[in-house]
């Protein structure tokens, strides 16, 4: 069962320790019920009129077990539900940052997102309900050791018929099983219209077609969840239903057949009705609990596909030969590299390369060409994003591989096309304060933000534990895209790597910033030893590069030195 794997994780001396707490708080309650049907019985035989002592001091102190007892276990099986989620959710969280970067982009943002969040909130909810099952369950099968001691008679009667109910229960379980996994899958589909609108929300407000097809599509997931969801409870009403009446059935066997045909139980009647009564609440609680154990199992069974989805997507990356990628490095070279997009159809993949490249130290370098040349993905090459389908990279000589690529991309400072503001400077240690405001003012930024950068952390004193350090980050980011565009590179400038790399990035800025950038920043930047690789657009500034590399259909050309390309393409 993929819920217990997941709450379990390696731990079972915790399940062992609950069950043994549950053992005691299901035993405790059969005892209570055993006193108190001795007690009665002993009125009923003696017509006591003083109050038995031994019997109410037993009572007492097995109600104080079961009380201890049951708190323990509800507070233990909320906490490690709790714990299991969050090691599950950690640990997918871990296999995304370091999955392979090609193979995330096909994997649905939504699919990762239901995972993350949605499942395991289901789980969580509902903690305190499987908690109770649990208990309920242990309960049950005390009392039932019980009604063994009374009646072995009556025993087997209620085995029989649990033996009955469960498997048409389970066999109604599985088809509402699957109509919870329907669900699960419609309520993805739900989301996913949810997100289009959210995000789509301008794009949908300027067209009204758009927006009806949108409503429409909307719509038809909206009723196949409903329609989903009406059978699903429909199914569970009708399960509850059935174990309810397989115990009346019992009852009226226990109290009108069975004392008919064997006399011998008729002085156990009324022990083993009371002890059916008493195990109709905690039977039903587990029946309830069947729902929702089947909505947490199909939670924790897409946690658990994904968390293995995630861990065979992971990028081959190991220790060893980081050390050898030096900051001071003095080439990148591309030897015969080629990408190829996987598609399932063969007539709309797209190949870049075979391309052969040197990179020296200090370059700067544009990389222009037409929509959908391929510069993009040339850039997802360059930085290690993406591996080369054939050929290889090297640095200084150093082909890259699994033990490299790490360190490799640290000398890499990024803003792509699609870039990410992040809220805080994460990772990027100490920020010198005068040459941050020294990028501000150059980028025309220090009247509208800064950058707020936390005081040193205190060491934590006696048993404190050490708080995580605070991050800089910059004080206003509700800025214009344009302005957006200068906050990140001017994180990434203070990143401090010697290589950066730039997708299209003067591409929204005013033309008196396009300017600055070109004439300004970039040579500022080479002046400081950076080497630069930008992808551009800008025809007006292309002289501003050392060498400038054209992409065309997926083929690298040097325009800046064409009498460089060698017969076999190298450039
Ligand atoms: N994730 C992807 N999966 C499949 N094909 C892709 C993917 N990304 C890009 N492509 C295809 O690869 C080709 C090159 O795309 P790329 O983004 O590298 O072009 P580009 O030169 O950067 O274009 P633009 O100037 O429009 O940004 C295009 O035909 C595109 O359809």
């Amino acid at each position: 069962m993929k819920l217990l794997d997941l709450l379990s994780s390696g731990d079972n001396r915790l399940f062992t320790r609950l069950t043994i707490t549950g053992g005691l708080a299901g035993g405790g309650s059969a005892v209570l019920l055993a006193i108190v049907n001795a007690a009665a019985e002993q009125i009923e035989r003696d017509a006591v009129d003083e109050v038995n002592w031994f019997l109410a001091g037993a009572f007492i102190a097995v109600a104080a077990i079961y009380f201890l007892s049951e708190i323990y276990l509800v507070a233990r099986i909320g906490a490690q539900i709790e714990n299991g989620i969050n090691r599950v959710r950690t640990r997918l969280l871990d296999r995304l940052a370091n999955a392979d970067f090609a193979r995330i982009e096909r994997f649905g943002q939504t699919r990762l997102y239901e995972s993350i969040t949605q499942s395991s909130q289901i789980i969580s909810q509902n903690s305190q309900l499987l908690a109770h099952a649990f208990r309920s369950l242990l309960l049950v099968v005390a009392v039932m050791l019980y009604v063994l001691w009374l009646s072995p008679l009556a025993f087997f009667l209620i085995v029989a018929v649990i033996a009955i109910g469960t498997t048409i229960y389970l066999r109604m379980g599985k088809e509402l099983s699957a109509c919870y996994h329907k669900l699960g899958e419609a309520e993805n589909n739900l989301f996913e219209r949810v997100a289009d609108l959210f995000y789509g929300i301008k794009e949908v407000r300027m067209s009204s077609a758009r927006s009806n097809a949108l409503h429409v599509a909307f719509m038809a997931t909206s009723t196949e969840k409903e329609d989903i969801a009406i059978k699903a409870h429909d199914l569970t009403f009708r399960q509850q239903i059935m174990g309810m009446m397989a115990f009346y059935i019992l009852l009226a066997v226990i109290v009108f057949i069975v004392p008919v045909y064997s006399p011998s139980f008729s002085g156990t009647v009324m022990k083993v009705s009371t002890a059916v009564l008493f195990m109709i609440g905690p039977i039903s609680s587990v029946v309830q609990s069947w729902t929702v154990l089947g909505m947490a199992e199909s939670a924790a069974i897409r946690m658990s596909t994904l968390d293995a989805d995630l861990l065979d997507m992971a990028e081959p990356i190991a220790d060893g030969n980081d050390a050898l990628v030096r900051d001071d490095f003095s080439h990148i070279r591309f030897h015969e590299v080629t990408f190829s997009y996987a598609h399932h159809d063969p007539y709309h993949g797209f190949e870049l390369g075979p391309i052969t490249l040197d990179i020296t130290r200090g370059d700067l370098i544009f990389i222009t060409g037409g929509n959908g040349s391929g510069k993009s993905t040339l850039i997802k090459l360059l930085t290690a994003l993406y591996r080369p389908t054939e050929g290889h990279i090297e640095i200084d000589g150093m082909r890259l591989g699994p033990q490299s690529i790490e360190a490799y991309r640290s000398l890499i400072a990024t803003v792509f096309s699609d870039y990410h503001l992040f809220s805080h400077l994460y990772g990027q240690g100490e920020i010198n304060r005068d040459e941050a405001s020294f990028w501000l003012h150059l980028f025309e930024l220090d009247h509208i933000t800064g950058i707020e950068i936390p005081p040193p952390r205190e060491a934590p004193q006696g048993d404190n534990v050490a708080k995580p350090a605070e991050h800089p980050r910059f004080v206003r980011k509700d800025l214009s895209q344009g302005q957006k565009k200068r906050l990140a590179l001017i994180s990434a400038i203070l990143e401090k790597r010697p290589v950066l790399v730039l997708d299209e990035w003067a591409a929204d800025q005013d033309p008196h910033f396009r300017e600055k950038f070109y004439r300004v920043i970039l040579p500022e930047l080479k002046t400081r030893g950076q080497t630069i690789v930008a992808v551009t657009h800008d025809d007006h500034y292309f002289d501003a590069a050392d060498r400038r590399l054209h992409l065309d259909t997926g083929q690298l050309r040097d325009i800046t030195a064409s009498s460089s390309v060698t017969p076999d393409g190298r450039v």
